[in-house]
């Protein structure tokens, strides 16, 4: 079983570490709350843990299934238990880290089982002094944890749909923590084949953040699945005479991939992310009305020379007819990623992972850092441009 293919013969075979290394898995869950886009966030930081690991031991990143969202709405689709690969493509991610999709753990496993889980929490008593400490302890529960032993001493909860997994061992752990620094706990204080991290999204980026290489390799290897980017180059093939040849928005493998600023030209349209439902309450502020909406389009339309306008949004009127609510939003995204000029919402992360996009494109970071304003506001702060490192 451990001989599943999921090392690439380029990076790390398992013969480097010797026989005695078996692999271990990494498994990770975040807070059921957290939309689709912070969770790829989170996953780069588990993802450069890793990558981190396996300078010293063969590990395994088991990817959590999607599934629960709160955003995704669409209630005739059966929307968990969703792969990876329904999304990214894994060849791609592979080309950084060795993972592998539950499933297939579960079947290398042969049990299903997680050997222990470490459900991760803040610090009680807050941060003392004022001033950030890299910390980790095994501490009391402060919250109520949704996982339970049952009359068998197995801990039972939410395994991402699948009823009869259970784990052998819990406990909190309080983090004040870096992603990478978790590397050095799970050498010393595991010994188990496998390790859950609970709420992964506790530990932060720290020295992989947007301004290092570390975080833009992770973020340039989660390519998005050739099926939806297919779907989304259709679409801009036949309504917004856009092309990658006409363009300059090629994409080759990311390793390889090395584009300046102003490479790419991108296609004959404005794109907008319009951010609607809880922004219209979360961040009224700063997230405009319709009306004011519009007058800004019109205006960037003209300043931009442009004619068609590509609007993303998550507004009541969309018609997502028979995709998964997380495939929609892929094409979304890799349509606004496209356009000529991009501008997006305040603070939302489906907006950053544009931006993003564009940055690996090669566009000018000034048709990419843009954000719509409120009526209300009387400085209309632009993003801060979070420009991609090699
Ligand atoms: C700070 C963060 O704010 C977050 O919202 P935010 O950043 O907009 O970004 P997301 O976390 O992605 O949440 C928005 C979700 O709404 C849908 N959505 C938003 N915009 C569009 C769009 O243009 N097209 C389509 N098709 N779908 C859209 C999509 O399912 C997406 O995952 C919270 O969800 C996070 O958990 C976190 O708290």
């Amino acid at each position: 079983h451990e001989k599943i293919d999921i090392f690439k013969p380029d990076t790390h075979s398992h013969a480097e570490f010797g026989e005695a290394k078996s692999v271990r898995y990494l498994l990770y869950d975040v807070n059921p709350g957290e939309g689709f886009n912070l969770r790829r966030d989170v996953f780069m930081r588990v993802a450069n843990l890793v990558k981190l690991l396996n300078e010293d031991e063969p590990w395994v990143l088991v990817l959590p299934p999607w599934g629960r969202l709160y955003h995704w709405k669409s209630q005739d689709l059966n929307q968990i238990k969703v792969k990876w690969s329904t999304f990214f493509d894994l060849a791609s991610i592979r080309e950084h880290i060795p993972v592998i999709e539950f499933e297939d753990y579960l079947k290398v496993m042969g049990e299903e089982v997680v050997e222990e889980i470490y459900y991760l929490q803040r610090y009680k008593e807050g941060w003392t002094n004022g001033k950030w400490e890299e910390k980790m302890d095994i501490r009391e529960c402060i919250d109520r944890v949704p996982y339970q032993k049952d009359e068998n001493d197995k801990w039972r909860g939410w395994f991402f749909g699948y009823e009869n997994v259970y784990a052998k061992k819990f406990a909190c752990l309080s983090v004040q923590s870096e992603a990478g620094n978790m590397k050095s706990f799970l050498m010393k204080n595991t010994t188990s084949r496998s390790v859950m991290l609970e709420r992964a999204e506790q530990v932060i980026h720290g020295q992989y953040s947007e301004f290092s290489s570390m975080f833009w390799i992770a973020r340039r290897s989660m390519v998005f699945a050739k099926h939806l980017r297919d779907i989304g180059d259709e679409f801009r093939k036949e309504y917004l005479d856009s092309t990658d040849e006409n363009d300059e928005t090629i994409l080759s493998n990311w390793p390889e991939m090395k584009k300046n600023h102003g490479d790419a030209k991108g296609g004959p349209y404005l794109s907008v992310h319009l951010r609607r439902k809880d922004y219209l309450y979360a961040h009224k502020e700063q997230v405009p009305s319709l009306k004011y909406a519009a007058k800004q389009i019109k205006e960037l339309l003209k300043k931009n020379k442009l004619k068609k306008v590509f609007i993303a949004s998550d507004c009541d009127e969309n018609d997502f007819e028979t995709l998964k609510d997380g495939g929609v939003a892929i094409i979304d995204q890799w349509i606004a990623a496209h356009a000529r000029h991009f501008v997006g919402t305040y603070v939302s992360t489906f907006s950053f992972r544009i931006q993003e996009e564009r940055e690996i494109l090669g566009f000018d970071p000034e048709t990419t850092f843009n954000r719509l304003c409120s009526e209300s506001e009387e400085e209309c702060e632009q993003p801060s441009k979070w420009k991609i490192v090699y």
